[in-house]
């Protein structure tokens, strides 16, 4: 896994004051990552426009314009005036050796985007949407400078933003670049070095950014062991039995050695699963919520949920229940794996706060942290196009989810599979962050297309994982 940051300016001077670089040294390196971003699709037929703003975000354009002048055919346009004396002295250099500066936007086939980057601390005036949505609108590969203009330092956005194929970011990644509402602008990132080593750059951080290197599958090491060795998932059956039968398959699949749904005898059952009235003796961990209709029998689930010391994996409609402040009261061990709806209903229940869907996506990170530092013993499975798993204060962020895995049934796997690997010995925190990693993984074995995938696909390709 990867630090991730709100902000990098901190880092930039540590790197003066420890290391005694300059801003002008990372500067130059700056525009070198940029330049070789830009080189890499650029021929010597094909342009490149660098679209540079007034401070040094224009400033790492310029830097990367004046490095690639002479091999290749590129330009600088400057729509604003320049207010950093970096950008101008930068452009003094730029100037001196012939680069040229145009005063429209040209055609290209590379387009870079040094409009803003760290500094945009307000939403763009409509002149600057305009000339966003027109740079978008041209064909051709676009690169954004550190982040796609219009997206603010808070998080919030522009109600334009540049759309990338490629970020190249400055030293280390931002939290700016991993919220689901940029998932679409922001392309493949790169992470550039500003004059020295990355882990010199940075510093301890408690935002993460997963890698599929940090999925923990559950191999079997022991030779002599039996089902036992390997827990009993305990599920809880709703009236749309369904959801509970893609969860025993989601467990049974990612290792569990027992599967059992727990209620009436379903009509149909997957041979490999079993069923009872109630908890079995040597369930290892009770996974509850899915399928589960209003009404239900209260004062049984209370029981089956909260008269044993098993950890819990609760998902929907129990977390929009009262029922859910008691489960966390107790303290047990526990992980919830909400969409962001749930997740508003959660924070109505346990923190007394009314928050929209649309104000949790606008800033996922924030609410997470505070959740998770409400109730450091809850690891919380926030789910979205990049999936953050928070506990105590610390956020995983998973961007490995697809399309593919927006339907029905997805998430009842997913809640199953976190329950298989806490049966097996994980930590309720490995288990969310290896069970998160491994769904969004599998989706992306299917390559054919990103439609047809069904929970069943999602099981079955837990095989060749
Ligand atoms: N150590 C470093 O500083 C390094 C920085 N790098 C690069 O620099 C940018 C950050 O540069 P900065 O100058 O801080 O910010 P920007 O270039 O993004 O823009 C700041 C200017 O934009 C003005 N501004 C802000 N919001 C708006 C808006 N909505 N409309 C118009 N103008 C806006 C702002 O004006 P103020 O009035 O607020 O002063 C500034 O003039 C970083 O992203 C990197 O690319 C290097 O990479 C290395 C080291
Ligand atoms: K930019």
């Amino acid at each position: 896994m990867h630090y991730v940051y709100e902000e990098t300016n901190s880092l930039d001077d540590r790197c003066y004051t420890t290391f005694g670089l300059t801003p002008e040294i990372l500067m130059e390196h700056a525009g070198l990552a940029l330049a070789h971003a830009v080189k890499k699709k650029l021929t010597c037929k094909k342009s490149a426009l660098f679209v540079c703003g007034m401070g040094n975000n224009g400033a790492d354009g310029i830097v990367a314009a004046r490095l690639l002048h002479g091999a290749y055919n590129v330009s600088l346009y400057l729509p604003f005036k320049i207010k950093s004396e970096l950008a101008k002295l930068q452009l003094e250099r730029a100037k001196k050796v012939g680069v040229i500066v145009v005063d429209e936007l040209i055609d290209a086939d590379i387009y870079v985007d040094a409009l803003f980057g760290a500094g945009l601390n307000r939403p763009l005036d409509d002149l600057t949407c305009k000339l966003l949505e027109t740079l978008n609108a041209k064909q051709g590969y676009k690169i954004a400078c550190d982040i796609p203009s219009g997206i603010l330092s808070d998080l919030t956005l522009s109600s334009v933003i540049f759309q990338a194929n490629e970020t190249v970011t400055m030293g280390a990644l931002k939290l700016a670049l991993l919220n689901d509402n940029v998932k679409d602008a922001i392309g493949d990132i790169k992470v550039a070095n500003l004059g020295i080593s990355r882990n010199q750059y940075e510093t301890p951080s408690s935002l993460f950014l997963l890698h599929k290197s940090d999925l923990r599958l559950p191999f079997r090491i022991k030779k002599n062991a039996n089902k036992g060795t390997f827990g009993h998932v305990a599920i809880v059956q709703g009236s749309k039995e369904g959801a509970a039968r893609l969860a025993g398959m989601g467990a049974f699949h990612f290792g569990a050695g027992l599967v059992t749904l727990i209620g009436e005898k379903p009509k149909k059952l997957p041979i490999y699963l079993m069923n009872s009235e109630t908890l079995p003796k040597n369930a290892n961990v009770i996974v509850a919520g899915m399928g589960l209709e209003m009404p239900f029998d209260e004062v049984a689930l209370k029981t089956l949920l909260l008269s044993n010391t098993l950890p819990l994996v609760i998902d929907a409609s129990l977390s929009q229940h009262p029922l859910l402040c008691e489960i966390i009261a107790s303290q047990k061990p526990l992980v919830l794996t909400p969409h962001p709806k749930e997740f508003s209903s959660i924070l109505e229940l346990t923190c007394k706060e009314k928050v929209s869907v649309e104000a949790i996506q606008a800033n996922r990170f924030a609410y997470a942290k505070r959740f998770s530092l409400a109730f450091p013993h809850v690891v919380l499975v926030l789910k979205g196009a990049n999936t953050i798993i928070a506990h105590n204060g610390e956020l995983f962020i998973n961007t490995y989810g697809t399309p593919a895995l927006a339907k029905g049934g997805s998430g009842d796997v997913m809640s199953g599979m976190i329950g298989a690997l806490i049966a097996q010995g994980y930590t309720p925190k490995d288990a969310a962050i290896s069970g998160s990693l491994a769904h969004a993984l599998v989706s992306r074995k299917f390559t054919c297309n990103n439609f047809a995938l069904t929970p069943i696909d999602i099981c079955k390709g837990l095989k060749w994982l």
